[in-house]
């Protein structure tokens, strides 16, 4: 399969420091995928390269298989973005601002006024399209950001952390405008926020410190990040022989005279096969929570793994 975008041992290197380290990426597929970094992770600089607003010091980003570095303007054609700070003229009214975007993205002057049109109905903001910008809510400008990035209709669209700064209803009319504009092509969508990238993303590529920690299925980081241990409080604990005869269970650590961890594998009805155990066999049992990775640490496993 031909990829839309690929990024080989992209580096970068802002004066002395490296921010990002030996990136690379493949996206061959419509659909959202996530990078998820916390702040300074290097996300924005990933972006800003795959974008060609800035250029790496190591690496190659090919965008439908052309170099960025040797041909921009090509390559350039087949990206929108909208970046961290969304480069909107507050001065013009949703129609001249889109209309200006599409001229810097050479457009052919007859296709301007079709393109305008779709991106503004799919962006749901027509009925905006005298308005100044200046005049616009915080959801709506952030709409207009999003139309000026698909208006020349690429076929892989950028957007860094969109949803930052909005309130929460304009957050849900946001993320399903992005899901609603990724049925067509390629989206990548940066975040913070584990789980706005958990709602929307198809896969998820991880980010800390420069380099890219986890990198598979939404489904394989959810599996490496649900729980897989479960904590009882009993007045009246058995044996561990008793906790290891229930199916599931891999391992049980006590941590107190009554209070015990047990592993488990494979699926979530544990806390079922325990509750009735407890019943059954008297363990009086006062609490049973399921043991959550916070996410911190998921963090911290992942890169040190990275980095051995
Ligand atoms: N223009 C710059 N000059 C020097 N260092 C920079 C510059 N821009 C970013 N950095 C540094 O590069 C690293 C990566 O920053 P980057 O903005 O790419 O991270 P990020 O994941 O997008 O974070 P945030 O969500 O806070 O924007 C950080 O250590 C940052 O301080």
């Amino acid at each position: 399969m031909n990829s839309i975008v690929k990024l080989e041992h992209l580096s970068h290197r802002y004066t002395s420091s490296w921010a990002i380290r030996d990136i690379n990426m493949e996206i061959s597929q419509t659909g959202i995928v996530g990078l998820l970094g916390s702040n300074g992770a290097g996300k924005s600089t990933t972006m800003n390269i795959l974008c060609g607003v800035l250029n790496q010091t190591e690496g190659n980003v090919f965008v439908n298989g052309i170099n960025m570095r040797e041909n921009p303007e090509l390559a350039k054609q087949a990206i929108g973005f909208l970046p961290q700070h969304p480069p909107l003229y507050m001065d013009l009214t949703v129609d001249e601002y889109l209309t200006y975007c599409a001229g810097l993205r050479l457009m052919p002057k007859e296709k301007i006024q079709p393109a305008l049109k779709e991106a503004k109905e799919r962006c749901g903001i027509a009925h905006y399209s005298q308005r100044l910008i200046r005049n616009l809510s915080g959801g709506y400008r952030q709409r207009v950001g999003i139309a000026q990035a698909i208006i020349h209709r690429p076929s892989l669209v950028v957007l860094d952390e969109p949803t930052n700064g909005l309130d929460p209803n304009q957050i849900i009319e946001v993320r399903s405008l992005i899901k609603e504009i990724a049925t067509d092509r390629a989206v990548i969508f940066s975040s913070h926020i584990l789980s706005e990238i958990q709602l929307l993303c198809k896969e998820i590529k991880m980010i800390e410190s420069g380099r890219i920690v986890f990198a598979d299925t939404m489904d394989a980081f959810n599996n490496y990040v649900e729980p897989h241990s479960v904590l009882l409080h009993m007045e009246n604990p058995p044996p561990v022989a008793a906790f290891m005869e229930i199916a599931g269970v891999t391992k049980t650590e006590f941590l107190t005279e009554r209070q015990v961890r047990i592993y488990f594998s494979g699926d979530q009805d544990i806390s079922e096969r325990l509750i009735t155990a407890s019943v059954q066999q008297g363990w009086r049992l006062r609490e049973i929570s399921l043991d959550k990775t916070a996410l911190d640490e998921v963090f911290k496993q992942l890169s040190n793994q990275s980095s051995q």
